[in-house]
């Protein structure tokens, strides 16, 4: 008997949990971890995950824990679903409690605030003895665990690790996609948060289509001077973990960081946004760490400094989107 562990309640582990349950053959075992204990009770009497899923039934082999060292025990397999931020707490607390041969899979998509750490780099300080992968792409937790055809990135060092947490997975309508681009597989996601709600900013403020393909297309060129700087590769922010996942969370009124950078082009305040919702907004937090790690770096990223500017700073949207078109004329 093999065990994957999805360590995280909310939506997006919700959904892996689910997803994996259904891939699962007969010697798979599925097991989610949620703090809430609510959570737990409403998932393992079969009525779903109603406050991050409504609407989405999940399997009834899919067992939920509110007991940390249980769920990690015996997994080979343990997927970190928290909000970035959280990663290193919860990962310090179950480190004890790891089978040997565990495997670390940070599903977050963020960039630590004060250390300036990818979510792997958390992984592999908190964890040394453990293979630390990241799963990343377009993927709006609701979509995939209603079984909509979803495809994504599990990027890590060594390629058969890789690819037996893809296989383990895998579902006709959920394709993972092998990387060893680990560098760029989880920038790719932790920046597409900030530039996603720049694009909000510009839809709420309705600034046109053309603003905010505009957004996109430079988004992507500062997001690619990043990952060189960082030894990741130009390639791989075409792909699914990069492009594909910024055109999807900048484009959807469905994405919590498009749907807030929304609200604030329309005048409402941070406050009063991140107020009115339970779940997370990774751009939020992640807009200092990258504007600070672009500084350390040498790197220009005027679209995230500008989302800083609002996000963290409290600047007025206008001026802020002042400034951006007022810079120096350059190449492309
Ligand atoms: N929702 C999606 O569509 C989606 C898709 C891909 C990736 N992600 C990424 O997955 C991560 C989690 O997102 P989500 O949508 O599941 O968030 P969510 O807000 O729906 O749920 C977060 C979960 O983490 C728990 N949590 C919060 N703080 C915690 C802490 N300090 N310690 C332990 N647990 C804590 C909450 O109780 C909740 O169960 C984020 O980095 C997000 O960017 C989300
Ligand atoms: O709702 P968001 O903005 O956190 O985006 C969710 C996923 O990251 C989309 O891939």
């Amino acid at each position: 008997m093999t065990k994957l562990a999805v360590i995280g309640g909310g939506a997006w582990g919700t959904a892996l949990a689910a997803l994996a349950c259904k891939a699962a053959t007969g010697a798979e075992e599925t097991v989610l971890w949620a703090r809430d204990e609510t959570v737990v009770e409403t998932i393992n009497e079969g009525r779903g995950n109603p406050g991050y899923l409504p609407d989405v039934s999940l399997p009834p082999a899919l067992k939920a824990t509110a007991d940390l060292r249980d769920a990690v025990d015996g997994a080979d397999i343990v997927l970190l679903v928290t909000p970035a931020q959280a990663l290193r707490a919860v990962t310090r607390s179950l480190t004890a409690s790891l089978a040997p041969n565990a495997v670390l899979v940070s599903c977050a998509k963020g960039v630590e605030q004060g250390d300036l750490k990818p979510m792997t780099a958390v992984l592999a300080e908190e964890a040394p003895a453990h293979s630390a992968l990241v799963l990343s792409g377009p993927t709006f937790a609701r979509e995939a665990a209603l079984d909509k055809p979803t495809a994504f990135v599990v990027a890590g060092g060594e390629r058969s690790i890789v690819d037996r947490v893809c296989a383990r997975i895998a579902l006709p309508t959920f394709r993972p996609y092998a990387s060893d681009d680990v560098v760029a597989v989880e920038m790719g996601g932790a920046v597409k948060n900030v530039l996603a709600i720049a694009c909000g900013v510009v839809s709420g403020r309705d600034l046109g289509e053309n603003a905010k393909a505009a957004l996109i297309t430079r988004g992507l060129a500062e997001t690619g001077r990043l990952i060189s700087a960082l030894g990741g590769r130009m390639e791989t922010l075409n792909g699914l973990s990069g492009m594909g996942d910024l055109v999807l969370t900048a484009g959807s009124l469905q994405s919590r960081n498009m749907s807030l950078g929304y609200a604030l082009g329309q005048g409402k305040s941070l406050e009063a946004v991140l107020g009115s919702r339970h779940t997370v907004t990774e751009g939020v937090w992640t807009a200092s760490a990258i504007t600070e790690m672009a500084r350390k770096h040498g790197v220009d990223m005027p679209i995230c400094s500008a989302v800083n500017e609002i996000v963290t700073n409290g600047k007025d949207i206008d001026t802020v989107i002042g400034g951006l078109l007022s810079r120096p004329l350059k190449e492309e």
